[in-house]
């Protein structure tokens, strides 16, 4: 069949053509951050592979979220998104990315009787190989390489081979998404999610007498599951539940590749992922990032720093979201405990002021990093829950929605970031820290944050 008679199946996705004068106008424009490739032998080849692979996610489901997002930024939906801050190929393993959709899970139904509201479930996952770095190399005793910038570029280990840019893993990081993806469907829509055992796993959170502060919320959320029990809820319905993939719009050679008509609409959709975030370090106006990003249908993240100037904000949104349609666009703020209560009323009113109605999440990690006297980079519990508050507090007074948490977290036991009720210590770090990259709160931090938001969010209800 000639490529013009091929017809998509309704509903189906095809790909777009190979150069486009709109999806492809960010390769004429500044771009940072990106990897040393494009002369290297397997740089076309591994390019057409992705062009010619399947979509990993359905153009329909990223209309859902946008619906589901819209509904978050009238104040009527909550956003969870979380995971690592860099996945890695070998960290796709069944124990650690089950670990992780259980925390988040766990999470939300924390979130959910607190918010009393649905809450948006959204992994960094299934994509969240590409990092944005401070400087181009590493220098260790006197040995100078590339920097890690995350499995789809290079290799984390410290010698020339593995820190040489390697287009082959794109293909890779394709692969590591599509495997991870499947999984995590499998387990939202297979049983696992179901509402009594994700119930039954915070029990064993509780059980640790240094979460007795949590006693009564948890007693609470026991209590209506009990009654919605009696009632005769249908429990068979809460046995799946819908999850989100994000992440960083990083790699354009790899979000150009995935992106795809959609056969029903016409319109472009990246396909790599839900939803698409531009990092605070690639969000220049009038460079490649916000412009690839500008030209598809996916909701779009923007991540937003203390220097932030309300300008830049509403320039933001002019240019992301001309149309001003909730679901389209979410500023996350990641302003450090310091600045957030500073800095962000002028841009939260701002932004409203100009009618935009964007969903504010906070970011409460990349603004409180810090290194441990041993040398690692950690955060502080008490300066995460602290930007946390401070960003409640800003949204409370001036009448906006604080509309969703985004965090760097694991389910597994590692010791990344200290403190929190049964406190990790930096003496812990050389037995437990594992990231590659940012440090990511542990299990229980998690799930001890989502007691606090809770009770954060249930207090406002009340209010
Ligand atoms: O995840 C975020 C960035 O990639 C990271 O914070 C950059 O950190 P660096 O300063 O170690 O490069
Ligand atoms: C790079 C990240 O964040 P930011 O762009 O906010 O620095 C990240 O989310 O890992
Ligand atoms: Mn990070």
């Amino acid at each position: 069949m000639s490529e013009e008679n091929r017809t998509p199946l309704p509903g189906s996705s095809v790909a777009g053509p190979a150069t486009d004068p709109q999806l492809d106008a960010w390769r004429d424009l500044p771009i940072a951050q990106q990897p040393t490739w494009r002369e290297h032998p397997d740089y076309s080849a591994s390019i057409s592979e992705l062009g010619s692979r399947p979509p990993l996610v359905f153009a329909g489901e990223v209309d859902i979220l946008r619906e589901r997002l819209a509904a978050a930024a009238q104040g009527k939906a909550f956003l969870l998104q979380g995971g690592d801050c860099a996945e890695t190929f070998d960290g796709a393993t069944a124990d650690k990315i089950s670990s992780r959709v259980k925390t988040i899970l766990q999470m939300a139904v924390v979130l959910t009787y607190g918010a009393s509201m649905p809450v948006i479930k959204m992994g960094r996952m299934a994509g969240q190989f590409a990092k944005p770095r401070s400087s181009n190399d590493e220098t260790r005793d006197g040995v100078t390489l590339p920097a890690f910038r995350g499995d789809i570029v290079n290799g984390y280990d410290f010698t020339p081979e593995t820190r040489a840019h390697d287009p082959k893993r794109l293909v890779q990081a394709y692969n590591t998404s599509s495997a991870t993806l499947n999984l995590i469907r499998a387990f939202t829509q297979g049983g696992f999610a179901d509402l009594r055992s994700v119930h039954s796993w915070n029990a064993g959170f509780m059980a640790n007498p240094a979460h007795s502060a949590y006693e009564q919320l948890a007693g609470e959320i026991d209590s209506a599951i009990r009654f919605m029990d009696a009632c005769g809820a249908d429990f068979e319905a809460l046995k799946r539940t819908e999850f989100f993939a994000s992440h960083e719009a990083l790699l354009l050679d790899y979000e150009r590749a995935l992106t795809r008509t959609d056969s029903r609409t016409g319109q472009p959709y990246d396909t790599s992922g839900h939803f698409l975030w531009i990092g605070e370090r690639t969000r220049q106006l009038d460079h490649a990032h916000v412009d690839f990003l500008s030209r598809v249908r996916n909701p779009i993240g923007v991540k937003l720093g203390p220097n932030t100037k309300p300008e830049d904000a509403l320039a933001l949104i002019e240019k992301l979201d001309p149309n001003r349609e909730p679901g389209r666009l979410t500023f996350i703020t990641r302003m450090g405990a310091q600045n957030i209560r500073e800095k962000l009323p002028n841009l939260v009113e701002k932004v409203t002021a100009s009618g935009a109605q964007v969903l504010w999440v906070t970011d409460p990690m990349h603004g409180n990093t810090v290194t441990s006297e041993n040398g690692y980079k950690t955060r502080r519990f008490d300066d995460v829950m602290d930007e946390v508050r401070g960003f409640f507090e800003v949204h409370d007074s001036l009448g906006t929605f604080p509309g969703g948490l985004h965090v760097e977290m694991t389910g597994d036991d590692v010791a990344e970031c200290l403190g929190g009720a049964d406190p990790i210590r930096q003496e812990q770090f050389d037995d437990l820290y594992e990231s590659v990259c940012d440090p990511r709160l542990n299990h229980k931090q998690s799930l001890e944050m989502a007691f606090l938001v809770s009770g954060a969010l249930q207090s406002r209800g009340r209010r």
